[in-house]
């Protein structure tokens, strides 16, 4: 196990409730982890306190079976094998991109620095920025710059807090894929805040979705996404029609799952299927609403009287009355 992390808790001067709340868990080497949960629920707190910068009220953590020692205890906060990529940049403002990267690499000799800098202003797309310094930069460019300037020298483990954030689609694809095959090729672990549940979906082998400074779930993303352990975890990937189990019984009575079970459920927008004909398993919907998301169409349906439901479809529907069904084990209840 590379890093044990035990009931790390912390409450602010004043605060009413703990920013992070009993939080335990192990990463072995090369694992990545991904923390997602709304604004203030506690992920920079938890990142800075295993990266040693902040101080914990109870918990411990090791790494490679050695305490981590709390900046209580240390002259310098921060521990040499652990590193946090901030939001905030920290970029030398009187030094050039090239230098502000070169910086992290300065004990190693000229012609390694110079291959290293390089290898790193192509990976994260700096190519015409290595002169510029930074205030001659946009916010996506710096934090690219910030990025390539905490990979120079890969640690054992990486924290990672919304490092994409303010990269523009097409930048963000392409750094993010450079960035994370780079990681990856040095087996470090990386634990990975972001706001992307795309993201968040993607990358990390495991996922933990915190709340009010605990975690309420984790997992691997697909146990997340398919298995929810509540409301709140069901919808907070999107996707999500969260209705009464009996709703969709007196649209579907013919579907027997809901003579042995009752309860809150969620059908996601994917499993729920439109036809422009009946069929045995089909309830008549009328179509609301429709949005195009590109690869996708979002459809707002009407049934009966008062049931609401949207579907993902590939193609926009020709008609306004639709038929509607879906598989009963694809269900998730709550
Ligand atoms: N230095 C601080 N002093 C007092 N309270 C703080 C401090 N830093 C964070 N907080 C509070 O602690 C809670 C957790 O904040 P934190 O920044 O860890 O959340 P977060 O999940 O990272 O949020 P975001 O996604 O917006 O970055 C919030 O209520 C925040 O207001």
């Amino acid at each position: 196990m590379l890093l044990e992390v035990e009931n790390i808790s912390k409450k602010y001067e004043n605060a009413l409730t703990p920013a992070v709340s009993g939080i335990s868990f192990t990463l072995d080497e090369g694992q990545w982890l991904g923390l997602i949960g709304e604004s203030g629920c506690g992920k920079s707190t938890l990142l800075r306190i295993l990266a040693a910068l902040e101080e914990p009220d109870t918990g411990l953590i090791r790494l490679n079976g050695k305490k981590v020692l709390s900046p209580a205890w240390k002259l310098i906060a921060g521990h040499s094998d652990i590193k946090l990529v901030h939001q905030d940049y920290q970029l030398m403002p009187r030094h050039t991109v090239w230098e502000n990267i070169a910086y992290s690499l300065r004990a190693y000799k000229p012609e390694y620095q110079r291959k290293r800098v390089g290898e790193l202003i192509e990976r994260c797309k700096l190519d015409n920025l290595s002169d510029k310094l930074p205030a001659q930069l946009s916010g996506g460019q710096q934090q690219r710059v910030a990025l390539a300037r905490s990979l120079a020298e890969i640690p054992m483990v990486l924290l990672l807090d919304e490092p994409f954030s303010n990269l523009d689609y097409t930048h963000k694809n392409a750094v993010r894929q450079q960035i994370v095959e780079m990681i990856r090729e040095n087996g470090t672990t990386v634990i990975w805040v972001t706001h992307d549940t795309a993201e968040a979906l993607a990358f990390p082998d495991t996922l933990a979705l915190m709340r009010d400074g605990q975690w309420l779930q984790t997992g691997t993303p697909q146990t997340l996404y398919h298995q929810p352990n509540s409301e709140y975890a069901a919808n907070f990937w999107g996707n999500a029609n969260i209705v009464a189990a009996d709703a969709l019984a007196q649209i579907w009575p013919q579907f027997s799952i809901f003579q042995q079970k009752t309860g809150n459920v969620c059908l996601r927008f994917e499993h729920l299927e439109l036809q422009p004909n009946p069929t045995a398993n089909t309830a008549q919907a009328r179509l609301l609403q429709t949005r195009f998301l590109g690869h996708y169409y979002e459809i707002d349906l009407l049934l009966g009287e008062n049931l609401r439901l949207t579907a993902k479809a590939n193609t926009l529907p020709n008609n306004h009355l639709l038929y509607a069904t879906f598989h009963p084990d694809t269900l998730i209840w709550l």
